[in-house]
């Protein structure tokens, strides 16, 4: 559904985004993620047409993204969104229907089907006098004006309490479900390890990783086994009458198998635990430096055209 290819964003010869390569399949969620100034927002800005690239390719459903036949297929959610702080959630999407041609009664139903699914209410108050949450709620209505089939969130949950995050992530994934391909950013690594199919880690302008959660895990990240024993070993804690050993590797395990027999105890269980996609973001946010060291481009292996 969008392929991203070689995109590259310069302001005045600094690279903000610098060979990003993805692809993102029709009803996929996509996570962009990755530190202050990485090049999440440019990117998606690339995405949604309304910067364009100083090199690169992108394509949406085999159109460019600055076609106006995708831009009126594809949705944007900025990062912050300004509004009329004197419209009504009404008047203003009734504007923004109107701006993309969509017939009056079937704007009306559609703006209040929305609101409805977003739990809107005092829908003919000032934006001016709604809270943080509900202006977000109304700028979501508003990339939805369109019907689009491609959404480009940049951080859709940011600022907002945690009622409200969390019911704007469950709508995100409702959207998914009805069939919306959704690229988004967030801060929030749970929210991204909850919602995405697939994720791109970002640093200082480049791709530095990308694939399914669990490819970035394997390549990422450190299992941890939690090993239970029978009697007390060095390193081991004591948790409900057992011991319990945590280590990064079979070998460990298997050691502290031994470990406990010569002691005269056995391991009763082991449990294992993948490692976040927070560890593995701190830990590929290291990585750049290793990968300058050694000359690889520190997009680990995963194939560029996944
Ligand atoms: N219009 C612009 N002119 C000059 N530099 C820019 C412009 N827009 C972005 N940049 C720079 O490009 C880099 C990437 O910015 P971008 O906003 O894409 O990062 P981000 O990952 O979205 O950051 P954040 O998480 O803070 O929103 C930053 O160093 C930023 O200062």
């Amino acid at each position: 559904m969008i392929e991203v290819r070689d995109l590259r964003k310069e302001y005045g010869g600094f690279a903000a985004v610098e060979g990003s390569t993805f692809s993102v399949d029709r009803g996929e969620v996509f996570g962009i993620i990755g530190p202050n100034g990485a090049g999440k927002t440019t990117t998606l800005k690339m995405l949604a047409g309304l910067i364009e690239p100083t090199a690169g390719d992108v394509q949406i459903a085999g159109l460019a993204a600055d076609d106006s036949a995708m831009r009126r297929r594809l949705g944007f959610l900025p990062e912050e969104s300004p509004l009329y702080e004197e419209m009504t959630p009404i008047s203003y999407l009734t504007f923004f229907a109107d701006l993309y041609d969509v017939p009056e009664n079937q704007a009306i139903t559609r703006i209040h089907d929305t609101l409805d699914r977003l739990d809107l209410q005092h829908r003919d108050r000032p934006l001016g006098d709604m809270s943080k949450g509900m202006k977000r709620k109304v700028a979501i209505a508003r990339s939805l004006i369109n019907d689009p089939d491609v959404l480009v969130y940049d951080e859709p949950a940011s600022g907002l309490d945690p009622l409200t995050t969390n019911f704007i992530i469950d709508f995100t994934t409702e959207l998914a479900e009805a069939g919306k391909t959704i690229v988004f950013s967030a801060h929030n690594l749970y929210h991204v390890e909850s919602i995405c199919d697939r994720v791109a880690i970002m640093n200082q302008g480049s791709i530095v990783a990308r694939g399914p959660l669990e490819t970035l895990r394997e390549e990422h990240g450190e299992t941890t086994y939690h090993v239970y024993t029978t009697i007390e070993l060095p390193g081991s804690e004591q948790q409900n009458g057992r011991y319990v050993r945590s280590v990064n590797s079979m070998g460990e395990v298997e050691a502290t198998r031994e470990d406990a027999a010569e002691r005269g105890g056995e391991v009763v269980d082991i449990r294992t635990e993948e490692a976040s996609l927070e560890e593995v973001f701190l830990n590929v946010a290291d990585e750049p430096a290793q990968a300058a060291a050694t000359g690889t481009t520190g997009t680990g292996t995963v194939d560029p055209g996944e």
